[in-house]
């Protein structure tokens, strides 16, 4: 990503030449474009991402903003906090022999995390395969990593159509903007597709809900000298306008926007899926926590502690059984839950109910279940749940899905069902 965004004169040579000579002093020059993006000082002696980093770039057509989200397991939290904001994925896999392997394998990271951004509505993917260089630039390795993606991608719900490819050597800047003739450049020889900067190019832009009641999920709450208490995140819904008094939620606490910015710019104003940063004046900093939501006061969020939804199980060795404990994932909050109740095994493609109050539910099965919020560790013995702010899905997309893991892993993912609507269903029936 630090490469692609030379290539496209968002870092200039200055910069390029203090990132090389910084990472070259710690031993770590392989790593010189990744520090534009890793910029804290753990993740560039460990050479990986740990958080989400925020870029912006151009492209003919697009303005794109990037969150690059770490690629190692024990950062799956912050990675799903950087999906759950994205309209469209990048995955780079790595071409080297094992290394793809590696992360195809099962439980590796490759599947988790396009299981995981598509769960999170993401419909669109590129996939860069990285590293070409490694195997010699041999059309076989990236024909064979294609192919074995292909299925998977399906299964896991990308429409072939959303779903595209392309090899690059991204340390070399090879394919990323631009191609050399094929006497200089090897894979020229038999590649003559579009590169990463045409597909980014070519993406489609979501569709934005501007008419939804405003719904602003805070990823990351800071304190910035001259301009005050900022909130990060991406609007779920509705407008943002600079002035008004928001409601942030859970909680009574009350908050007006100052300002608003988005890539440096001052904004009068943000719409849905943009991604901001809020400045906020008259709020007590003691109400904003990341996973709180900013509402209008006349049309607020609701909040639960126990819901139902209808969730998707993936591939798991341990079934799932009722009372089973389990971590909620919604936006960037992650709270201890339970599988209160199992109330049904359903037809995946359908809907339909298979089975009612089943006993197990395995994997691959669709399910619809009840999902009651525990308290978390620290509080004491008699402590209630605190409910989150989670909307129905047919309310609001965005705001209604959620994922579930056990012991670090992904078990399962879905959306939180409108109270009471199967009960409705039957009635009707
Ligand atoms: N040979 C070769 N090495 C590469 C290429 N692209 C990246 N690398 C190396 O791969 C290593 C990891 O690069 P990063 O950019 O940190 O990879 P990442 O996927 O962002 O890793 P995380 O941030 O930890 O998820 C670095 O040492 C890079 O120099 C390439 O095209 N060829």
């Amino acid at each position: 990503m630090g490469r692609l965004l030379y290539e496209l004169g968002r870092i200039d040579e200055k910069k390029r030449i203090a990132n090389e000579r910084g990472s070259s002093k710690i031993g770590k020059s392989s790593f010189s474009w990744a520090w534009e993006l890793d910029a804290s000082t753990e993740e560039r002696e460990r050479g990986i991402t740990m958080d989400i980093a925020l870029q912006s770039l151009s492209t003919p057509h697009r303005e794109i903003t990037i969150l690059d989200a770490p690629g190692h397991k024990d950062f799956i939290p912050n990675m799903i906090s950087g999906a759950s904001q994205a309209d469209s994925a990048l995955l780079v896999v790595d071409a080297a022999t094992g290394e793809f392997e590696a992360g195809f394998q099962r439980g590796g990271q490759t599947r988790e995390h396009l299981l995981l951004v598509r769960s999170l509505g993401v419909s669109q993917v590129i996939v860069a395969v990285n590293k070409l260089d490694q195997v010699q630039w041999e059309q076989t390795r990236y024909e064979q990593i294609c192919n074995a993606l292909r299925p998977f991608l399906v299964q896991s719900g990308f429409h072939p159509s959303k779903t595209k490819f392309v090899p690059v050597g991204a340390v070399a800047g090879i394919n990323l903007t631009t191609r050399q003739d094929s006497e200089v450049e090897p894979l020229s020889k038999w590649y003559s597709g579009p590169t990463l900067t045409d597909l980014l190019d070519a993406l489609e832009p979501p569709s934005r809900n501007i008419t939804a009641p405003l719904r602003f999920p805070i990823s990351n709450v800071f304190r910035e000298q001259g301009a005050g208490l900022g909130v990060a995140g991406r609007v779920c819904g509705g407008v943002v306008q600079v002035g008004e008094r928001l409601r942030i939620l859970p909680g009574d606490g009350t908050a007006v926007v100052k300002s608003i910015m988005n890539d440096d710019k001052s904004l009068p104003w943000a719409i849905d899926g943009a991604n901001i940063i809020i400045y906020l004046t008259s709020v007590d900093p003691a109400h904003l926590a990341i996973g709180s939501v900013l509402c209008r006061p006349s049309d607020i969020i609701p909040l639960s502690s126990l819901f139902t939804a209808r969730i998707i199980i993936f591939d798991i060795d341990i079934p799932i059984t009722v009372g089973a404990s389990v971590e909620l994932y919604h936006h960037s909050h992650d709270v201890p839950a339970s599988i209160s109740k199992l109330l049904a095994t359903l037809d995946r493609a359908t809907g339909a109910i298979i089975k009612k109050n089943p006993r197990v539910s395995a994997k691959g099965a669709s399910a619809e279940v009840q999902i009651s919020l525990r308290p978390s560790g620290t509080s004491g013995p008699s402590a209630k749940a605190q409910p989150i702010p989670i909307e129905p899905f047919s309310a609001n997309k965005d705001m209604g899905r959620i994922l579930i893991r056990r012991g670090g892993e992904t078990i399962g993912a879905g959306e939180r069902l409108a109270g009471g609507m199967r009960l409705l269903f039957m009635l009707i029936l």
